[in-house]
């Protein structure tokens, strides 16, 4: 029976972990549809369910059939059974084995007609559990949201009219962007990206802003609202309703503070009305309405999100599922900016949608449509007439503005998969901002030293601003908690692994460990799990009762209480209030001096050091690398106790399989 046959391949599979369970499942339930399947059909068809476990929306049939052993969750070299001898080994053999007599004679042609001809599978539209669709297999579910995405962008993407004059336009963005004292456009320093990014917000509903860190992206967005506002304003009282989000708590509370600084920077030197002062932002998930015990949203088709206008930023954390959420509830005409960085880590969900949205973004492609309203507006064109569609939605923001450059030189590097050079600038004593720990090897004292003595000067802040007197009221208290967070948030240690001596569990244990000894009399931070005066620490999961989500941050302390001390976890709310609860209440958690740089998507911090791993491993990769390295803003340090380990995970790229952008026109 070909169905026993393969559950026996799959259950072996499963057995040695290369599989889940879910796929084992899938198998069984598609031979319960249909008994007479073909056997490579439902087989193609448990690798899609696997791709979907690791963050892929599809199964292409060219890169499966061409490395089948990269598509299942094979261990590293390293982890493989040694002896060819032992049980481990002969049946790590007997699975390649099983998957090389699956595939044997099997071409990208083969496979696809007889996806077309299986009943499991539908070319489009349909009800079969699987779509076969631009050489990618589907599940339904992924196929559908991908379909609405596509439907939904270019939608927006058509709706190219702008309402207003050019000529008010071009004034407009002369005086909102003029006080900068921005190089002049097509000078010596290259076009103004920031201003094309304006232009190109006004003239459609819908604008992808790409740019790595310090490229000025919330800095551009505070001057598209003003420019919005502006022109609006021109015809209508009310100003545009305007909406602010972010993926996560932390990111949404970083866009917050951005946003209105600038706000308040361009309104000093413009005399901005404060009328169309944007509002803090919130969490995606908030915006949206999320419903506790549903992944449904209030706000959906049929319930549209009132604004004009809104902006989300750290877009490439969007899932596939939270950005057919956001598309479906928004109005056609209310105008969606993205911003984020395309070159970072894609959601911990499935899906990729803003990278695959920013496809080829370094290339100008805009259309004779674009370019004539650009000469317009700025004055000149972005360069030679292109095929325009989603490039015209789209600008890629080049010059970094911070004043230590170095960090942004090295996200260069490593970007461009130059490994030597990013060994260099590390090791550059002239890069003053940049090191590389060199001589760490094994997760010893000088480790501990490095890192621990960061948190000391944490622990010390927070003595020092500690409010005086036994009856501090709540504003004072406040006050502290403020600064004890701002304190938590200049350093942070990064790890790319969550388990072993090099992981999170390894490295809070050593930090914890050396503040006991070092600091006489506290904090005891050995015990994980304990509480204790100055223990950072990581939501783990979400939790509808106190409103905190995974990845949240907060910092247990000891507050004045009737003469006394009582201990407190604060978190800080992207509405910039805080949130103070009893230990108690705080369920699942775990200590902070280490978080995985999965865990610090969203997030900046001053100085950041980041721990590799002394063996390679899967999940070093390029994106890992980048996005843990522009977490930091001022000073950034590696402890890669080989540096073949972070060569080879900086040659290693990550891309997730969707046929998005194809299906968007993108040249791929
Ligand atoms: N055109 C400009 N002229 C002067 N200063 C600028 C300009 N653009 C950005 N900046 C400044 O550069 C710094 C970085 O800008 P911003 O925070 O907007 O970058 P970003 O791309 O949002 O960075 P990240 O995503 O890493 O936080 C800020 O201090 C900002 O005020």
């Amino acid at each position: 029976m070909p169905a026993e046959d393969l559950q026996a391949d799959l259950a072996l599979w499963r057995e040695l972990g290369w599989i889940r369970r879910l796929e084992e499942e899938f198998a069984r339930f598609l031979w319960r549809l249909q008994p007479e399947a073909d056997e490579r059909v439902v087989l193609a068809a448990a690798l899609a369910s696997h791709q979907l476990g690791r963050g892929h929306v599809a199964l292409p049939l060219d890169a499966w059939l061409a490395d089948p052993q990269g598509f299942l969750a094979l261990p590293p070299h390293h982890h493989e059974p040694a002896s060819t001898l032992a049980e481990p080994a002969r049946r790590h053999q007997q699975g390649l084995e099983a998957l090389r007599r699956r595939l044997q004679a099997l071409t990208v042609a083969d496979l696809a007609e007889r996806l077309a001809a299986s009943g499991l599978v539908d070319a489009g539209p349909g009800t079969a559990p699987l779509v076969f669709d631009r050489a990618h297999l589907y599940l339904r579910r992924t196929w559908q949201a991908e379909t609405a995405i596509v439907a939904s962008i270019a939608r927006r993407a058509a709706a190219g009219a702008p309402l207003v004059a050019a000529a008010e336009v071009r004034s407009a963005i002369d005086e909102i962007f003029a006080p900068a004292g921005d190089p002049v456009p097509g000078s010596a320093s290259g076009p103004d990206w920031q201003k094309f990014a304006a232009a190109l917000a006004v003239r459609s509903p819908f604008t992808i802003v790409t740019g790595g860190p310090g490229t000025g992206k919330t800095w551009t967005a505070v001057r598209i609202i003003a420019l919005l506002q502006r022109l609006h304003r021109k015809h209508f009282d009310q100003p545009l309703r305007i909406r602010l989000a972010a993926p996560t708590g932390k990111a949404a509370q970083r866009l917050t503070e951005s946003i209105s600084a600038g706000w308040l920077a361009l309104q000093n030197a413009q005399g901005l009305d404060a009328a169309g002062a944007p509002e803090p932002a919130s969490t995606l998930h908030r915006l949206l309405g999320s419903q506790y015990h549903t992944r449904r949203f209030r706000h959906d088709r049929t319930h549209l999100l009132a604004a004009d206008v809104v902006i989300v930023d750290e877009a490439s954390m969007i899932d596939q599922e939270l950005m057919q959420s956001l598309l479906d509830a928004l109005h056609p005409a209310t105008r969606l900016v993205l911003l984020g960085d395309k070159n970072q880590l894609a959601s911990v969900e499935a899906g990729s949608v803003f990278g695959d949205l920013c496809r080829g973004a370094e290339q100008l492609d805009y259309s004779q449509g674009m370019n004539d309203w650009l000469v317009q507006v700025l004055g000149h064109r972005a360069g030679p007439d292109g095929e325009g569609g989603l490039a015209d939605q789209r600008v890629m923001l080049r010059r970094n503005r911070r004043s230590t450059p170095g960090i942004g030189e090295l996200a260069e590097a490593v970007n461009a998969g130059d490994a030597d050079r990013a060994m260099q600038l590390l090791r550059d004593p002239e890069r003053a901002e940049l090191a590389w720990a060199d001589g760490i090897e094994e997760p010893d004292d000088r480790l501990w030293d490095l890192l621990g003595n960061a948190y000391l000067a944490y622990l010390e802040a927070i003595e020092q601003s500690r409010p005086t007197g036994d009856q501090p009221g709540q504003g004072e208290i406040d006050g502290w908690a403020r600064s004890a967070l701002a304190a938590y948030g200049r350093f942070q240690v990064l790890t790319a692994l969550r388990e072993g001596p090099w992981g999170v569990t390894g490295i809070n244990r050593g930090i914890g460990e050396w503040l006991d000894r070092v600091k006489s009399g506290g904090p005891a931070a050995a015990g994980a799990g304990e509480w204790f005066h100055g223990r950072p620490v990581m939501i783990t999961r979400n939790d509808y009762a106190t409103g905190l989500m995974n990845g949240d941050i907060g910092l247990c302390l000891a507050l004045p209480h009737a003469g006394q001390t009582r201990l407190r976890v604060v978190f800080p709310k992207a509405d910039h209030s805080l949130l103070y609860l009893s230990p108690g209440r705080v369920r699942e958690a775990q200590t902070a001096w280490a978080i995985t740089v999965h865990k610090a998507q969203g997030s900046e911090f001053d100085r950041a050091v980041l721990v590799l791993p002394g063996q390679s491993s899967p999940v070093l990769t390029r994106e890992l690398i980048y996005t843990g390295l522009t977490r930091a803003r001022d000073d950034f340090t590696l402890v890669a106790p080989s540096a073949s380990v972070f060569a080879q995970a900086v040659g290693q790229r990550t891309r997730r399989s969707s046929a998005l952008a194809d299906r968007l026109g993108l040249r791929v």
